[in-house]
This record gives structure tokens, sequence and C-alpha cells, in this order.
């Protein structure tokens, strides 16, 4: 049972690997998301996801394929982090999405004139790795959440689905 993801960014790479890592066996691809490099709502980040897993599930070998997509969606009060991700195993696919954070204005301003997220939190941050590890998620947290374990939390919904589907099918059929 091989499960390939479709990124080779740690932060994704590692959650992935936290929670399907018991059962399947993995391998990362780069594969395209279908979508902007910056997101800009819940459905088009949904849809990202949803690209790279259905990818990665057509590749040689593949089992079930992944996505995770990170991105932006504009609220009543501002512009939040959203992250979303899929899971596609053989004609059945199952999405999910994570926690939202506001960002705060001098951030968001930005990125909605077409500034990606990732360059922007690495200005502000002067770190390069910023969007492999803590994500903007740690930063404006203050640690206490980070980019992989908004993803982790994602990955352990798809994996309960999947596990949900796999132990009702037949009365799934039935009902
Ligand atoms: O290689 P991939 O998988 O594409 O990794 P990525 O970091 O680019 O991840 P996404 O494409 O899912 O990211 C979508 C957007 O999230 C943004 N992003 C980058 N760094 C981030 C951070 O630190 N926290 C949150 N979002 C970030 C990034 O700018 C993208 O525009
Ligand atoms: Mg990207």
């Amino acid at each position: 049972m091989k499960l390939i993801i479709g990124s080779k960014n740690p932060a994704k790479v590692n959650a992935v690997s936290t929670v399907f890592g018991d059962t399947w066996t993995l391998a990362s691809a780069v594969v395209d998301s279908g979508v902007s490099a910056q997101p800009m709502s819940d459905e088009e980040t949904r849809l990202g996801a949803v690209q790279r897993a259905l990818a990665c599930s057509k590749l040689a070998g593949a089992t079930a394929g992944i996505g995770l997509e990170g991105g932006v969606t504009e609220m009543d009060d501002g512009l939040y982090i959203c992250n979303w991700g899929a899971l596609a195993v053989g004609d059945k696919l199952w999405s999910a999405s994570g926690a939202k954070l506001l960002l705060p204005d001098f951030i968001a301003d930005p990125v909605r004139k077409g500034e990606e997220l990732g360059p922007v939190m690495r200005a502000f941050t002067s770190r390069q790795d910023i969007s492999t590890t803590e994500g903007a998620v740690g930063v404006f947290t203050d640690g206490h959440m980070s980019r992989a374990a908004m993803f982790e939390h994602i990955c352990l919904l798809l994996k309960g689905q999947y596990a949900f589907y796999a132990a009702n099918e037949k009365k799934e059929a039935e009902w």
C-alpha cells in the first residue's frame, strides 16, 4: 500500500509521515496543484489539495494520493490563513480543512496586493525556512502551533474518514 504525497515541503511530508507512516509506504512527488501559487479562498485552496491528491493517485505504483494545500481566505474581519487536505484512494476522494487564523493587516495587505504569503513571512521573520517549519501560524501563535501540526490535524481527519469508509463500506451500501 503506497501513499504518494504531492509535495516535497518538509512541513507537509513530516505531517503525512507522522499520521500515515504506521500503515502506508510513503513517497513524495512534486505535482501541479492546478491553482494559483497563492490560493485566495477556501474553495481554491481545497481544489489545490484535491488536484494534488488526484495527480499523485495516478502516478505509477500508487495505491493512494494525498494533497495538502495552504492558502488564505477573506472573512468579515480580515484575511485568514486556511489549509486543506485531500486523500484519493481508487475512485474515492475525501477532503478536510484545518484550523484558521487571522493574519495581522501588515501581513494581509501585501498578500491582498498579490504577494505570496511565503516571501512576506520570510521578509518579516528574516528566516528562509519559515514556510517549511513553524510557518505563519507558528509565528503568530508564538510557537504554540506549527504549520506541520496543522497539516497533521488535517491528515488525521483524512485517515479517519478513510478508516470509517473502510469499516462501513458494506453497511453504507445497504443503508
Ligand atoms: O512545495 P509546496 O507543497 O507547494 O509548499 P508551499 O509551502 O508552497 O505550500 P503551498 O503551495 O500549499 O502554500 C500555499 C501558499 O501558502 C503560503 N505559505 C508559505 N509560507 C507559509 C507559511 O509560513 N505559513 C502559511 N502559509 C505559507 C505560500 O506562500 C503559498 O502561497
Ligand atoms: Mg506552493
